[in-house]
């Protein structure tokens, strides 16, 4: 209730004529009537059935509820709560980000061709079932069994919002959360309350602090709130993996490996490739939780093993990544690197371990392992980082013709060492 008494700033004001409309950091022609964006400057805060009628209005306007905005000396570009009600078949979505931001996103093909959306938030007949587990809370369980490359979900966000926001007053970035919520489709709504709430402060910004991922468009951080894989638990030795795809503004979710029916399906909110240590400090800080997952849970002395594999794997990517004529890498480096991301259970991460094999194979010369492991490092790259990855583009050259790859027989005539271990000279 306190915060609908929270009296709007002035937002756009001085930034554009009143026909206009800040976008791309330049003033283009308003989709909205000047009589609405006086509304806006007059400092109004309007009810959602008025900011739907405003909407209305105007022919062609991209938004289901005309905008709310604020900003300060600190914020001078307004941060607004756009909403679309029709997104992804109606399930709705709000950004909570700039307007040029907000206009960036209408570009892409999830806005601006409907059907690229047809394979999302398909979760009729699901692979998984959701379960309670003591310690972690909800989470989901295979009813089936999963291959690895098998797509367990393909989801829009319900918010997407922008780190900007925080430099607004407390009230005013809160308020235009709960302003967000508020103009989902119900059904939509339900599925936004029915998220944990793990620091019990504010019930709308909690559950976006609880469940939200790290994503980027236009190359700007992001957070972004999938209703599906916000059930998903982190585990430091997961099972499956995601990547965020720009174009659709969709998070995809696959199994990295065989899940067999009763497994518990996870994904790392981590970097796994470090410590126990790390790791548990790291879900500490930014997900407030104690990790209990089997690899965080394990008895010091196989723990001390585990981070012992992780301070071998961390050597060797070293010497792998020395391309001077001193380089001590080897082919048997790779291949003991691979034998520990296995050993360790880091199937999910394993695509950087099968590019470091590709690219070492390839530096002596040896195009068709050069070529076995780049097809590797392919499909699990593509599990964990999405379409347009750079390594991606790269592996998929060497997979086609290692001889044009820049590593190609780039270590011809090197030392080769008998010693495969870590053996990395300090
Ligand atoms: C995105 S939610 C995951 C679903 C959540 N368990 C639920 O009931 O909605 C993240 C929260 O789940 C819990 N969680 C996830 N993974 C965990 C783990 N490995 N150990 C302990 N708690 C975990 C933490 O409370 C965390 O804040």
């Amino acid at each position: 209730d306190t915060l609908q008494q929270v009296p709007q700033k002035p937002i756009l004001a001085d930034a554009c004529p009143s026909d206009s409309i800040l976008h791309n950091g330049e003033c283009q022609p308003a989709i909205l009537g000047a009589q609405t964006m006086d509304n806006i400057r007059q400092n109004t805060t309007i009810t959602l059935e008025e900011a739907r009628a405003s909407a209305q209005e105007h022919e062609g306007f991209p938004w289901t509820f005309l905008p709310e905005c604020y900003s300060n000396e600190k914020q001078t570009e307004p941060v607004c709560v756009f909403s679309d009600q029709d997104f992804a078949g109606g399930r709705g979505i709000f950004l909570v980000t700039t307007t040029p931001l907000a206009y960036e996103m209408l570009k892409k093909p999830a806005f601006s061709q409907p059907e690229a959306l047809s394979r999302m938030n398909q979760h009729s007949n699901p692979p998984f079932e959701e379960h309670d587990f003591p310690g972690k809370g909800r989470g989901i369980v295979a009813n089936k069994t999963l291959h690895r490359g098998d797509q367990i979900f393909a989801s829009t966000p319900l918010v997407i919002s922008n780190p900007l926001s925080y430099n607004l007053v407390d009230s005013e970035r809160l308020r235009l959360g709960h302003r967000g919520v508020d103009t989902l489709p119900p059904d939509t709504q339900k599925l936004f309350w029915g998220l944990l709430d793990h620091f019990k402060g504010d019930p709308v910004e909690d559950r976006i602090n609880t469940n939200a991922f790290d994503i980027t468009i236009n190359k700007v951080q992001q957070y972004a709130v999938m209703p599906e894989i916000a059930m998903m638990n982190h585990d430091c030795r997961p099972n499956a993996a995601y990547f965020w795809d720009e174009d659709t503004l969709s998070h995809y979710v696959h199994a990295t490996q065989t899940i067999y029916p009763g497994e518990e399906i996870t994904i790392t909110y981590i970097n796994n490739e470090r410590k126990r240590e790390a790791r548990m400090k790291n879900l500490k800080t930014n997900w407030g939780f104690d990790c209990s997952c089997s690899s965080c849970a394990a008895h010091p002395i196989f723990a001390a093993e585990s981070d012992a594999r992780i301070q071998a794997i961390e050597n060797i990517a070293e010497a792998l990544n020395d391309w001077t004529s001193s380089s001590t890498a080897t082919p048997e480096m790779a291949e003991t690197m691979l034998s520990l991301y296995a050993q360790e259970r880091l199937e999910a991460s394993m695509g950087v371990a099968y590019k470091h094999a590709a690219e070492v194979y390839s530096s002596f010369g040896d195009r068709y392992t050069a070529i076995k492991y780049a097809q590797l490092a392919l499909e699990m790259l593509h599990l964990d980082r999405g379409f347009n990855d750079n390594d991606i583009k790269f592996m998929l050259a060497m997979a086609k013709d290692p001889e044009q790859s820049w590593s190609w027989k780039k270590r011809v005539g090197h030392k080769r060492f008998e010693d495969s271990s870590c053996g990395h000279a300090h």
